[in-house]
């Protein structure tokens, strides 16, 4: 081998040396480009050395690295446009040097202005031939670069375009790594929004615990709740979102989010709320046939990082919030079912009175009354007389309407402590709470009132009735003690007196 071949392979291993070195430490672009740079300004002479990148829509070509000596500076950071480029030309012409740039690329006001007279430039490609940007060298002068300087800066690009894919290979997982955290922290946001709709038995709970939710997952907002009833100060902003989705004429889902240009009036009352820097207004609405029965307001002064996801979680609250109010709704009419249900039960259904049943559960609450105030429980049984005979001359129909009405007069002469309920057939019980000391004297008021109140003409359709009057037997607890099951017996007992003696019998006349 000659002493000029030996030479020039020691210089060959020691530039791959150098090179294979900043390979291997290179920490990231910048930290492999400089040294290359370095080393390629050595080995060809030229006065500027850099990298670029090209970007293809804006059409602009960017200096990032760039390493100069003698007079000519190639800036980093320095856009020119595309078209103007000596690379753009070289690359059209698949041209690596040039070294008379003044004459064959005259045109390039940018070369002109460099006063470019050398100039050498490689594509930094990658593997799927995307071009990224241009390995390049220049000079003020004719330069002599050295034979082998091509193969050399393709290598460089090489390295350059490897590092570069590498770099968004990863950045392009951190971003997905990034959008599985935000779809993982949607999800779980998602499942305690419906967990706090679920949970609720009324929808200001669900709404205020959905707020809480929002505001621990995001940061820079301001949730606040909105309910019909309330005449919050989020109350305009609401309506403005229900009448900007009318507008839309948009099936409304109850949610959504927008921003200053789609209704600047809406974010003028937002930013009375909480400020003017908001970015961004989200809501969801709890719908009911079409209207918002309560909302969730989202004012955010950075727009949350979910991006998409928070309008999906948006929406998926407010699709919770309408679940929640139809179950609520639905929980309301079967209550009120039960409820006329119960009440049905305990009325008499022909005379709208108190039945037994409820006779005896009021009877019971009065004779607790008894003992708790001092006073005793008065009992009176009222049964009509020749009732039977009523519905035997003028018909079923006449003796219903009979017991309606004598119902309406026992009703009317009934004071509002007391509870006069149908005790069956044609009997009916008052009870009354007595005090103690005027028990002799209620006794027979009552018996006069009952009496009177039972007396009297009836107007039965077809037929009219002056009737005499009814049996009434009252009795008053022998003590506090008694029972109202013993104290019922006894006045139905005396009512059987008072009828016996009605019909002039004797004492001894059972019940039939
Ligand atoms: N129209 C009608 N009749 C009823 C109703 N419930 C019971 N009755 C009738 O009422 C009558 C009551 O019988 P009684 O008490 O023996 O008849 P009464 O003529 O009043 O006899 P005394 O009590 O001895 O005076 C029976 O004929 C029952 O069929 C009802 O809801 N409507």
């Amino acid at each position: 081998m000659s002493q000029s071949a030996k030479a020039s392979t020691v210089a060959a291993e020691s530039l791959l040396t150098a090179v294979a070195e900043q390979v291997a430490g290179a920490g990231d672009l910048e930290g492999l480009t400089r040294p290359l740079l370095n080393i390629l300004q050595r080995l060809t002479g030229l006065d500027s050395v850099y990298l670029t990148a090209i970007d293809w829509q804006a059409d602009q070509q960017q200096i990032l690295f760039s390493q100069n000596s003698g007079d000519m500076t190639i800036g980093e950071g320095l856009v020119v446009p595309w078209h103007d480029t000596l690379c753009r030309r070289a690359l059209d012409e698949n041209r690596f040097l040039t070294t008379d740039v003044p004459v064959r690329w005259g045109d390039s006001e940018a070369a002109r202005a460099l006063n470019i007279q050398t100039y050498a430039s490689v594509p930094v490609k990658a593997d799927d031939g995307e071009i990224f940007g241009t390995l390049c060298g220049a000079s003020d002068h004719v330069a002599p670069v050295p034979e082998g300087t091509e193969s050399v800066m393709s290598l460089f690009a090489q390295l350059v375009a490897h590092q570069i894919q590498l770099e968004r290979a990863a950045s392009h997982a951190r971003q997905r790594a990034r959008q599985a955290e935000d779809a993982a922290r949607s999800f779980q946001g998602i499942a305690a929004l419906a967990e706090q709709c679920s949970g609720a038995t009324v929808l200001e709970e669900a709404l205020h615990g959905c707020a809480g939710v929002l505001d621990s997952i995001w940061t820079d907002v301001t949730v606040r709740t909105c309910h019909p009833a309330d005449e919050g100060p989020a109350k305009p902003v609401v309506r403005a979102f229900m009448n900007w989705l009318i507008g839309q004429q948009l099936t409304p889902d109850g949610a959504g989010w927008w921003n200053r240009r789609d209704d600047p009036d809406v974010f003028e009352a937002a930013g009375e709320l909480v400020g003017p820097d908001i970015v961004g207004i989200g809501v969801a609405c709890a719908m009911r046939r079409g209207q918002s029965a309560g909302s969730v307001l989202v004012l955010a002064r950075a727009l949350p990082s979910q991006g998409l996801a928070a309008q999906q979680m948006l929406t998926g609250l407010a699709l919770h919030l309408s679940l929640l109010v139809t179950r609520l709704e639905l929980r309301e009419s079967l209550e009120a079912s039960y409820r006329e249900i119960e009440r049905q039960a305990r009325l008499d259904p022909l005379t709208a009175l108190p039945n037994r049943r409820q006779l005896e559960e009021e009877g019971e609450r009065l004779r607790a009354r008894a003992v708790r105030h001092g006073g005793r429980v008065c009992a009176a049984f009222v049964d009509l007389d020749g009732f039977k005979q009523i519905n035997d001359d003028h018909g079923h129909d006449a003796g219903d309407r009979f017991l309606m009405q004598v119902a309406v007069s026992l009703q009317t002469v009934t004071r509002a402590e007391e509870i006069c309920a149908r005790y069956g057939g044609d009997e009916f019980v008052l009870l009354a709470l007595v005090p103690e000391h005027e028990a002799d004297a209620f006794h027979d008021a009552v018996r006069d009132r009952l009496e009177e109140a039972v007396r009297g003409h009836y107007d039965l359709g077809d037929a009219s009735i002056d009737y005499p009057g009814a049996s009434v037997g009252v009795t008053i607890q022998a003590s506090a003690e008694e029972s109202l099951a013993d104290l019922l017996v006894r006045a139905d007992e005396a009512m059987y007196e008072v009828k016996r003696r009605r019909r002039g019998e004797g004492a001894s006349g059972r019940r039939d």
